[in-house]
């Protein structure tokens, strides 16, 4: 099993003059303690970083002081988070036997507090099945809305029971999400926002598994992020 690990950001709602995932948390990088957790999973074999170019010798030596020894290799990322998505499955392509498939795990490196119970549940749910997501329940009311920004009206509520928020890692069939985002290079113009709805829109027949996520499990975006991610591992 792969795990990759998308550091491919430059961390605009962050600012600052370096990538968050550069950033300390309690002495130590945040792409350091998310490495340090696919490094203690027995399920993942081996670790590739995608990381924002100009920034893929820091991301090894960060590598080397978080005692990583499955990284695969660090590669440069591209303009959007999909776009490093896709970056990764060529290099695993180029990488596996022809005709050989593995597992792969798609994981955001601000999400620097997965734990390893998360990751073994997506690596186990992936022995049913070829897509899953983690996610936690909706604790707000969430609501769609229409009309320029500043004059926007609602325009559904959708049911809160129903409604999670999704965090990653999320697991593939490497077969699977290498065939959705061919089949999405081919219609210019999709975008996404995670991995699954790549699968959810190009190959439907395909059922994303859910599995339950963890507050904890939070994406550092903005500098409220960093003193919770702080606060936590302090406990
Ligand atoms: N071109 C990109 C954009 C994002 N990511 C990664 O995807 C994860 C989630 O993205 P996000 O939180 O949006 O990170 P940034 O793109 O860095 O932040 P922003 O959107 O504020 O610029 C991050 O670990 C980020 O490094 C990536 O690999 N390649
Ligand atoms: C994949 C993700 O973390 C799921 O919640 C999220 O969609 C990433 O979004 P971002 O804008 O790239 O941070």
């Amino acid at each position: 099993m792969f795990a990759v690990v998308l550091a491919g950001g430059t961390g605009k709602r962050m600012g600052g003059p370096v990538p968050k995932q550069l950033l300390e948390v309690r002495g130590k990088p945040v792409l350091g303690h998310t490495l340090e957790a696919f490094e203690a999973a027995p399920e993942v074999d081996r670790i590739l970083v995608v990381m924002a170019e100009g920034y893929g010798d820091q991301a090894r030596r960060i590598a080397n002081e978080a005692g990583v020894t499955k990284l695969a290799d660090v590669i440069g990322g591209g303009a959007s988070r999909s776009d490093s998505s896709l970056a990764a499955l060529s290099w695993i392509g180029s990488h596996v036997a022809p005709g050989e498939d593995c597992k792969v795990l798609l994981h955001d490196a601000a999400r620097m507090l997965v734990t390893g119970e998360i990751i073994a549940e997506v690596a186990g749910a992936l022995d049913e099945c070829d897509a899953v997501t983690v996610a936690v329940p909706a604790s707000d009311t969430v609501i769609e809305v229409h009309g320029d920004s500043g004059m926007e009206t609602i325009a559904a509520v959708p049911d809160r029971s129903r409604l999670r928020r999704v965090q990653t890692p999320q697991g593939f069939r490497f077969s699977v999400i290498r065939a959705a985002y061919a089949a999405a290079e081919a219609e210019p113009g999709f975008t996404a926002t995670d991995d699954c709805s790549v699968v959810l829109r190009f190959l439907p027949q395909v059922p994303v598994r859910v599995v339950p996520g963890d507050e904890r499990n939070l994406k550092v975006t903005e500098p409220t992020d960093l003193a919770v991610a702080e606060a936590l591992l302090e406990r």
